[in-house]
C-alpha cells in the first residue's frame, strides 16, 4: 500500500472490513502502522473508514436511484461510490469536484474507462439531482434504521426493548465519533499530576465526567505520549472504569478476572488493590494473555498472574470459595460500542445473541463456586441487549438460590451513574454520558 493515496487506502480498508478480515478499529490501527501516509492523512483516513462504514446503510439508499444495474455493480466500485457520496454528504471541507475528481482516478487505475466513467456519471447525477430523502420511508422502525444505518431487525429488537424514542437516541449516539479517555495509574500518580505531566508534553486533557480516575483528551492522541509509555495511564472508556470499582477489591484479596484480555479491568483491579494481593485473569486466546502480561508490566503491577485458560474449564484448576471477588466480564455482541467499532452492527445476528447468551451464563455457572461465601461476583458487558445482560442474570439468579443482587451496588459508583442503577444492576445507554453502552451486575453469595 505504499504508494496510495489516502482514498486508496481508504478503499482497501473498507474493501477489508467488508471481508470481515478484522474489525474495523484494529484493521484502521494496524494500516496507520504499515502505510505510509502523511500524518496529517491518518485523521482522514480514520473519519473516511468510519464515516462510510458507519452510514453504509443509508449512503446505499441514497444511491438506488442512480445505480440501474445494481447487482451487477463489483464490490469495489461500490463501495468507492459509498466512500466518495460520504465524503460529499458529510464532509464541508471537501469540494464535490475534488471528490468526484479522485474517485474517477481510482476507478482508472483499479477498473477500466468504462467503470470510470460510470462512476463519474452516477456521483454528477447525485450532485446534480440531490439524493432521496429517509423521510418518504413507510414505517417508524424502517425509515430510522435506513436513517441511521442500523440493521432492521436491530432497531426492531431495540424499539422493542427501550421503545421507539430511545432507540433513536441509542442508534444517532451510534453515529457520533468516540472521546478518547484514560484511566491513570493512581498507583504511580495522582490524576493531578498526569494531567500536569500531558499539559507538558503539549497534549490538553480535562477530567472525565464519571469516573473520579478518568482524563479524556481535547487534542492529541495519549497513546503517543511519554506518560503513556512510561506506566502512567490505560487507554479505557469511562463506563468500563466503573466496572472495577463496582467489584470493590480490598488490599490483600484474591480475585479472579475470569474473561480478562486485554487486561483493562484486570489492571484497574490491581491498581485499586494497591499492589498486593493476587488478580488472576484467565482469557481463552492466549495471544490476548500476552497482552495482559505486557499491560501489567508497562503498568508495573506485579500482583497480576495471567493464564490461558477457557473459563468454562476454571473448577478444574481453583479451589472452590477460593477467591473473595470474581469478575465475569464477558464475551458479548458489543451493541454498547458501536461508535468504536461501526461494522459490528451489520455483523452480528439474532443467533449470535442466543449463543452469547449461552456462553455468558455457562461462564457465570462455572465460576460461581469459586467464590467464598458473602463475596462478590460482578457481571458486566459492553452490550444494551437485554438477552445478554438482565435476562442472563435472571436465569442465574433462578439456577443459584445461594445469590442474591447487591443493593448496596449504587454506594460504589458515581452519583451521577446512581439513577440508572435498579435492583443491583446499572444500564448506561451511550447517549446519557457520551460514554459506551455497558451493564454492570453486582451478585452476593449468600453467608
Ligand atoms: C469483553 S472482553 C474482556 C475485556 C477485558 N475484561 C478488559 O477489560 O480488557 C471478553 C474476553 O473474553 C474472552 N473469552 C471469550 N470466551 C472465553 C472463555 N470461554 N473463557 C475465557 N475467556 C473467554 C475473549 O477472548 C475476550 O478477550
Amino acid at each position: 500500500m505504499k504508494h496510495k493515496n489516502v482514498r486508496e487506502v481508504a478503499l482497501d480498508v473498507l474493501l477489508a472490513i467488508d471481508e470481515k478480515e478484522a474489525y474495523s478499529n484494529l484493521l484502521l490501527n494496524q494500516t496507520i502502522r504499515s502505510t505510509r501516509l502523511p500524518e496529517r492523512d491518518t485523521g482522514l483516513l480514520t473519519e473516511l473508514v468510519y464515516g462510510t462504514v458507519q452510514r453504509r446503510d443509508t449512503l446505499d439508499y441514497y444511491l438506488q436511484p442512480f445505480i440501474k444495474k445494481s447487482h451487477k455493480l463489483q464490490k469495489w466500485v461500490r463501495m468507492l461510490l459509498r466512500l466518495s457520496l460520504y465524503q460529499m454528504l458529510y464532509l464541508d471541507r471537501i469540494p464535490d469536484r475534488a471528490v468526484i475528481f479522485e474517485a474517477v482516478e481510482i476507478a482508472k487505475k483499479r477498473g477500466h474507462r468504462g467503470i470510470s466513467s460510470m462512476v463519474n456519471g452516477v456521483l454528477r447525477a447525485v450532485q446534480r439531482d440531490g439524493v432521496p430523502s429517509v423521510d418518504e420511508i413507510q414505517g417508524d422502525v424502517e425509515r430510522l434504521a435506513v436513517k441511521t444505518s442500523h440493521p432492521y431487525w436491530l432497531v426492531k429488537r431495540w424499539a422493542s426493548q427501550y421503545g421507539l424514542q430511545e432507540t433513536e437516541k441509542i442508534c444517532m449516539a451510534n453515529l457520533t465519533a468516540p472521546k478518547q479517555t484514560a484511566r491513570v495509574n493512581t498507583v504511580l500518580a495522582t490524576v493531578d499530576e498526569v494531567i500536569a505531566m500531558l499539559e507538558e508534553e503539549g497534549t490538553e486533557v480535562e477530567r472525565g465526567e464519571l469516573a473520579e480516575e478518568a482524563i479524556r483528551a481535547k487534542k492529541g492522541n495519549l497513546v503517543d505520549t511519554k506518560a503513556f509509555r512510561n506506566g502512567y495511564m490505560t487507554i479505557q472508556d469511562e463506563s468500563s472504569m466503573l466496572v472495577a470499582r463496582a467489584l470493590h477489591p480490598s488490599e490483600h484479596e484474591r480475585v479472579l478476572d475470569s474473561c480478562a484480555a486485554p487486561g483493562g479491568k484486570s489492571t484497574h483491579i490491581a491498581e485499586l488493590m494497591k499492589r498486593t494481593g493476587q488478580v488472576i485473569s484467565l482469557d481463552v486466546h492466549e495471544h490476548k494473555v500476552k497482552l495482559i502480561k505486557q499491560q501489567a508490566e508497562r503498568l508495573h503491577l506485579p500482583n497480576i498472574a495471567a493464564y490461558v485458560l477457557d473459563s468454562r474449564q476454571a473448577s478444574q484448576y481453583f479451589a472452590r470459595e477460593s477467591f473473595d471477588k470474581i469478575l465475569v466480564d464477558a464475551p458479548c455482541s458489543g451493541f454498547g460500542v458501536i461508535r468504536r467499532k461501526p461494522d459490528i452492527k451489520y455483523a452480528k445476528n439474532e443467533k449470535d445473541l442466543r449463543e452469547l447468551a449461552r456462553l455468558q451464563l455457562a461462564i457465570l455457572r462455572e465460576v460461581a463456586p469459586l467464590l467464598k461465601r458473602g463475596g462478590t461476583i460482578v457481571y458486566s458487558t459492553c452490550t444494551i441487549d437485554h438477552d445478554e445482560n438482565e435476562e442472563v442474570v435472571a436465569e442465574f439468579l433462578r439456577l443459584h438460590p445461594e445469590f442474591t443482587v447487591d443493593d448496596t451496588l449504587s454506594e460504589r459508583l458515581p452519583e451521577k451513574v446512581r439513577p440508572y442503577v435498579a435492583n443491583g444492576q446499572l444500564r448506561l445507554l451511550p447517549h446519557y454520558f457520551d460514554s459506551d453502552g455497558f451493564f454492570i451486575a453486582s451478585l452476593r453469595k449468600k453467608v
